[in-house]
């Protein structure tokens, strides 16, 4: 390959050039590229989109490889491991340089979008500050998230990830190296924003930054009704000055009580009855979280005091901790380290993220729980909501047209133990999926029966069920890539664009 790429250094794959988290689709790339610069990016992509016969081989820019169906792999491709860029973190803050309190809204953090969230939050914390938006799970890239959505319990109230993006450089498909923001090169900022790495390899990112509270107040609540959890759920949603993170999960036997009570460090006494083989009863728990700048001593346990008041969970059963701000954004490493204990971190993930408009949860529960055995399901189902207006409409994430502006995300993060579930069952929970993905995902409209939801994190099968994924969005983000990405040399593993050999023929 170096021959026909001239100066561009190649690196022979390894086998981790065609793994993923999802662990179901393995797709050798033929080269490996660890960029020391954008130039090195724009070198590649430049050669493979010249009008000069330039060979066919694509390109997939690869963060932390947490993907789950491939979508950064590129068969016989090139892979461009972004973690190799530079991943310093330069912070800017008014009140650093100046003694200005205004700092919430002044600072911001330029990132290498090699970066690890961890890292990030690692170096604005030590001048107080951090971004607002979060994932839960903090060891994924910086431009690996702003490529998807990147949601969390905070995006009720901030938006997800990629409604808190200032700026971005870009290395388009075409091999330019462009910085783009709102106002400059808009239509490529919000291309690449939940763009799934069509239109260009994101090599930094400017991230606004608010001031971080040293503490969190974190609670647990507990239901037996799903009507009454998700009713609570959209009170909190409904309170963002006092609350500051809302997420949820179902409970579905004593090991998911267990495994999602590592990280938090309360004895709970809850000891609920979860029925019988045939009569299964399902919980559910809140988790809220409001944050503690300790200027006041009571403040946040009034507020949370305040805010347990309003909520109809089974009492006694709220239990309330105080944690680090650090370890409360970093508590699925616990988990992560729980499970690597027990052998369950580095296997199949056949996970499933669906936003639900509001008016379809009840339905699409009852679709999932049709296909999960509460017996020997072993994972979080988290269930929570989010407000469609704090999405930009000009990005390119999809989510599902919501009336009254609630959907909800589920998410079903199932890991599968090799010894119980070899590669047929693993096939045979992913055809289910794609059943309750199918049925929930049917265009709601028109007085039909269909929910009108929209997956998130998901690998169409066909490009044509990208298209209805897309739906209305589909010929903006078409138009998108002919104009940053013409030859369809980027993003292989997502299977929207077929390589072409010239621009405007498939
Ligand atoms: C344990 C775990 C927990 C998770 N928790 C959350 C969560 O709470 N919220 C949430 O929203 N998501 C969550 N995710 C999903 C996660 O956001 C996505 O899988 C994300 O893509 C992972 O980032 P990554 O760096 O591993 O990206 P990769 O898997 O390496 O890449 C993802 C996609 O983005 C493209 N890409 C990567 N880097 C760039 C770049 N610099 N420029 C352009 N395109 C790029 C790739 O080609 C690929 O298509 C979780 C995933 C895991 C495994």
């Amino acid at each position: 390959p170096t021959d026909v790429l001239g100066p561009v250094a190649l690196l022979e794959p390894t086998p981790s050039s065609a793994r993923d988290f999802g662990a179901v689709v393995s797709d050798a790339p033929f080269a490996v590229m660890r960029p020391e610069s954008p130039d090195d990016i724009a070198l590649l992509l430049g050669a493979l989109s010249s009008t000069a016969p330039s060979p066919r081989a694509t390109v997939a820019a690869v963060g932390a490889g947490h993907s789950l169906h491939g979508q950064a792999q590129a068969r016989d491709g090139i892979v461009v491991e972004t973690r190799a860029l530079p991943r310093d973190v330069h912070v800017v803050s008014a009140r650093a340089h100046g003694g200005d309190d205004d700092a919430t809204v002044r600072a911001y953090a330029d990132v290498g979008a090699g970066a690890l969230w961890v890292e990030v939050l690692e170096e604005c914390l030590k001048l107080g500050l951090a971004p607002p938006s979060w994932t839960d799970y903090l060891y994924l890239t910086v431009g690996g998230t702003l490529s998807n959505g990147g949601i969390s319990g905070q995006t009720f109230k901030h938006g997800p990830q990629i409604s808190n993006v200032l700026q971005l450089e870009v290395v388009t498909g075409k091999g330019e190296v462009v910085t783009c923001s709102p106002t400059e090169i808009p239509e490529l900022f919000f291309a690449v924003l939940g763009g799934l790495g069509q239109f260009g390899i994101i090599t930094r990112a400017r991230i606004p930054l608010q001031l971080a509270p040293p503490k969190v107040r974190w609670v647990r609540a507990f239901y037996d009704s799903f009507e009454t959890f998700t009713g609570d759920q959209e009170l909190l949603v409904s309170m963002p000055e006092q609350v500051d993170y809302v997420e949820g999960f179902m409970v579905l036997n004593e090991q998911s009580l267990h495994s999602s009570s590592v990280a938090f460090p309360a004895q709970l006494n809850f000891s609920p009855d979860f029925g019988s083989k045939g009569r299964k009863k399902v919980y559910y728990c809140i988790e809220f979280a409001v944050h503690d700048f300790q200027q006041d001593s009571s403040r946040a346990d009034h507020v949370v005091k305040l805010v347990s008041a309003k909520l109809s969970y089974l009492r006694p059963h709220v239990y309330s901790v105080e944690v680090s701000y650090f370890d409360f954004l970093n508590r699925v490493r616990m988990e992560e380290e729980s499970l690597r204990s027990r052998g369950l971190w580095d296997v199949p993930h056949p996970w499933l993220n669906v936003f639900v408009p509001k008016h379809g949860i009840t339905q699409f529960k009852g679709l999932l729980m049709d296909t999960v055995s509460a017996d020997d399901f072993e994972g979080p189902i988290l269930v929570y909501p989010l407000l469609t207006d704090k999405w930009d409409g000009n990005t390119s994430a999809v989510v599902p047209a919501a009336p009254d502006g609630v959907m909800y995300i589920f998410g079903v993060l199932r890991s599968t133990d090799p010894a119980r579930c070899g590669r047929a069952c693993v096939d045979s929970i992913m055809a289910r999926h794609r059943r309750v993905a199918d049925e929930a995902c049917r265009d709601g409209g028109g007085g039909g029966r269909g929910i009108g939801a929209k997956q998130y994190l998901a690998r169409q099968p066909s490009p044509a069920r990208w298209r209805d994924h897309f739906g209305a969005g589909w010929g903006r983000f078409a138009a998108r890539k002919a104009r940053f990405d013409p030859l369809h040399v980027l993003g292989p593993g997502q299977g929207i664009f077929p390589r072409t050999d010239s621009a405007g023929s498939m």
